[in-house]
């Protein structure tokens, strides 16, 4: 069987003038719909490196990717967006606009030329805002929104686009307790009620090890190890990404620790 979203032989970093630095090579990692994948790693490891490079924010430096068997070079940028949903930390320039005006941004690539939405790309539009709880921000301006509630607005926004995959980078870093809760259980039933295939880095480890059906570990060697969840908690691959003298894997826990 194909898999939904697969990388062949991947690998990013960057090109300066001449100089080419090479963070993560030969990656053949792949995603079938209804699946939920944490990428984990140390600070620097190259999650956000290789998330762009995943949904052609930034170009490969060798290998390819596919979706549903196609390789995604070779797919316009309107189609792209029908495809991957990508939410990143990044500051964005939308203070001017109302959150709902953001969300239906979500929508463009479903919209015809003049981008007027219907009654029902405004059903979704709200329905996205309510499912990341924000509904009561709807009319507020972007630039008048807290860390928190931009990053909610820019998951709904991905949530109206409808694509079979989301790509989301740290999509709980500016989140209280409560809401990083409900949204990794948000993205879990994404992925296993409406089958999509959900990719999120994070460096809340406990709870994606109780959520995700798949991991891709960046260790600190900068090798990718992928497996399932379960398997590579048992496993020694987690104390090849973050453990060190002072820090261990328990296991029991699913956690770091630290070494006593
Ligand atoms: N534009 C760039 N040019 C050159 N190197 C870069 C560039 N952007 C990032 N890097 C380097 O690439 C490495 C990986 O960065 P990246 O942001 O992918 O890490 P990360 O795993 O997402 O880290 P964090 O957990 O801190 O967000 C880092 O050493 C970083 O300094």
């Amino acid at each position: 069987m194909t898999a939904l979203y697969a990388t062949h032989n991947l690998a990013v970093g960057y090109v300066h003038g001449k100089h080419t630095t090479t963070l993560l090579s030969g990656l053949n990692l792949s995603i079938e719909r209804g699946q939920l994948v944490a990428l984990l790693g140390q600070n620097g490891a190259g999650k956000s490196t290789l998330l762009r490079a995943l949904t052609c924010a930034s170009r490969p430096l060798e290998g390819w990717i596919e979706v549903d068997g196609r390789n995604l070079g070779g797919i316009s940028l309107r189609e792209r967006s029908r495809l991957i949903g990508l939410v990143t930390t990044d500051r964005i320039q939308a203070g001017a606009l109302t959150v709902t005006e953001l969300v239906a941004l979500g929508r463009q690539p479903h919209t015809g030329f003049l981008g007027r939405l219907d009654d029902d790309d405004r059903a979704i539009v709200a329905q996205a805002i309510a499912s990341v709880g924000i509904t009561a921000k709807a009319q507020s301006y972007v630039a008048q929104l807290s860390d928190g509630e931009r990053q909610k607005a820019m998951i709904a926004r991905a949530l109206a686009q409808h694509t079979p995959i989301i790509v989301l980078d740290e999509p709980t870093a500016f989140l209280d307790a409560a809401s990083r809760i409900e949204t990794m259980q948000l993205l879990a039933s994404l992925a296993h009620e409406q089958h999509k295939a959900v990719v999120l880095s994070t460096h809340d480890i406990s709870r994606s090890l109780l959520l995700t059906d798949q991991l891709w570990l960046i260790t600190r060697d900068r090798q990718v190890l992928a497996g399932p969840t379960r398997a590579m908690v048992h496993s020694s691959a987690m104390d090849r990404v973050f453990s060190s003298p002072h820090v261990v894997f328990n296991q029991e826990h699913c956690d770091y620790e630290p070494q006593h």
